[in-house]
């Protein structure tokens, strides 16, 4: 199946989901200048409940929280969509090195880890039936840059021990994911893709401007997961990340001057 390795790739993954080359691909490089403020932007809203929290999940891919989401308790509104978002898992990209690991980049700026929060739009019956419509996800994106170890991450980072492998799961309870946010709100707003198979052109993306910190030692506990199943050659989970596609004529706006 896909991945990120030199066989099935990026460039690759073309070849079995044809919206690899489609219109509206995820992620972009965001250039500052060319974003366009849109005073008719709301302000972002993020209501999380801690009790949400479900489980944490190595996929293969990347690792993710899931979170129940049979109500709006844990929900994002306001920002650039109408309606209601229920957060349904968040999950990373990141690199082998400090020097790259984020899928989206500013002025061709790369970010060592990249964090997404998925959101449902309510006005579909689940995930399963929002994820091919397209209006049917909103992703928040937030960098994380090299600097002081984030206490906020280390409750994500100490379970990773418990999921090494491809497949393996634990239970993660009572984490408040709006601890993860920055203090600043602003983003940048476009119409964009699932950053992985399927590629489904559902998403619209919300990328937070300010990052939040990561420390080196952090970094290496990402870096301490593998791709790989228990009992297969040891494949280690870095690099993560797919480069930015073409921005074929979409605007990004953005919701601060
Ligand atoms: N990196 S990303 O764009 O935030 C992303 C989020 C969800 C998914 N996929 C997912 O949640 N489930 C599999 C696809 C759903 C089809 O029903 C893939 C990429
Ligand atoms: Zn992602």
């Amino acid at each position: 199946g896909w991945g990120y390795g030199p066989g099935n790739g990026p460039d690759t993954w073309g070849e079995e989901y044809p919206l690899a080359n489609g219109p509206r691909q995820s992620p972009i490089d965001i250039v500052t200048k060319e974003a366009q403020y849109d005073p008719s932007l709301k302000r972002l809203k993020l209501q999380y409940d801690p009790s949400n929290a479900k489980g944490i999940l190595n996929n293969g891919h990347s690792f993710q929280v899931d979170f129940v989401d049979d109500t709006d308790s844990s929900t994002l509104t306001g920002g650039p969509v109408p309606g209601t978002y229920r957060l349904k898992q968040f999950h990373f990209h990141w690199g082998g090195r400090d020097d790259r690991g984020s899928e989206h980049t500013i002025n061709g700026i790369r970010f060592p880890c990249e964090l997404h929060l998925v959101h449902w739009n309510t006005k579909y019956p689940s995930f399963g039936e929002a994820a091919d419509k397209p209006d049917g996800l909103a992703v928040v994106g937030i960098f994380l840059k090299i600097g002081a170890a984030n206490p906020r991450l280390q409750k994500v980072l100490d379970a990773l021990d418990a999921i090494k492998t491809k497949g393996k799961q634990t239970t993660f309870s009572n984490f408040d994911a709006r601890t993860l946010l920055p203090a600043s709100l602003d983003y940048w707003t476009y119409e964009g893709s699932l950053t992985t198979p399927p590629l489904l052109e559902s998403v619209t993306w919300i990328v937070l401007r300010e990052p939040i910190s990561v420390s080196p030692a952090q970094m290496t506990k990402f870096r301490s997961l593998l791709f790989s199943g228990e009992g297969e050659a040891a494949a280690c989970m870095v690099d993560n990340f797919r480069p930015p596609q073409l921005l074929k004529g979409r605007r990004v706006r953005a919701s601060f001057k």
